[in-house]
């Protein structure tokens, strides 16, 4: 099993201290910075885009960007992420014309990969394509806003996407996003999950060390269960 990431989603952060909140947040103990990008056509809200991305890196971040795409189309938005200093790439397969092309896009610029799971989105669009994948992400809400609550059904999707990891034998990573709170943690890494994206559990704290020190407290007792 992989080392257990935690990836603050900046989506809660307080975007008029951006740069300030996810030096605090790394500080703090945090793995990675969850970026949402919302185009409010794929999802009905509207984000923030590469030029933010890029404004972190010279701010000094040189922590993972997990940049999680929720646009369609995906291919130009891509290049962009790539230019402006993205680490991962992850994007819904719904979303892509030729899911094979635009991972691939990100693999040869060096980049990691993920394809983003939909509550309702089956599993099987990575089939073809688990030789290109970096990280697998399971949505626990509908994609949008941040502070929904976790849906359990994802708890069984986690389960059946980690047996379909362990069959291919490759290291990809189990991301979820959406509702990941401190009293549901350790049923999620429990279920299978190794990289965790928390938005509003840890950005409406006051302690983001507590939190995340919490957190990854759960994420051990539950895997020494
Ligand atoms: O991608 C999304 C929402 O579409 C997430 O990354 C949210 O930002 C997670 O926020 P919380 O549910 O943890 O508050
Ligand atoms: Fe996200």
């Amino acid at each position: 099993m992989n080392e257990p990431l935690i990836a603050p989603s900046i989506l809660s952060a307080d975007f008029a201290r951006l740069g300030e909140e996810v030096d605090n947040v790394l500080a703090a103990g945090a793995d990675m910075v969850h970026f949402d990008v919302m185009d409010n056509h794929y999802v009905p809200n509207l984000t923030i885009g590469p030029m933010v991305c890029e404004a972190l890196r010279k701010h000094g971040v040189t922590a993972p960007i997990d940049v999680h795409l929720m646009v369609k189309p995906v291919d130009d938005l891509i290049q962009m992420f790539i230019d402006a200093g993205a680490s991962y790439i992850t994007f819904h397969p719904e979303a892509s014309e030729h899911i094979d092309r635009s991972l691939q896009m990100v693999r040869e610029a060096g980049l990691k990969t993920g394809l983003v799971f939909n509550p309702a989105t089956p599993l099987h669009y990575m089939d073809y394509v688990m030789d290109k994948i970096d990280m697998i992400l399971l949505m626990s809400v509908n994609p949008g806003f941040g502070g929904q609550s976790f849906i359990p059904g994802t708890l069984d999707k986690l389960r059946e996407a980690r047996r379909k990891i362990d069959a291919s034998g490759r290291n990809i990573r189990l991301e979820v996003d959406g509702g990941v709170k401190e009293d549901n943690i350790g049923e999620i890494a429990a279920a299978g999950a190794d990289t965790f994206v928390a938005g509003s559990a840890i950005f409406k704290k006051d302690d983001y060390s507590r939190i995340i020190t919490d957190m990854r407290e759960r994420i051990a007792e539950a895997r020494s269960a």
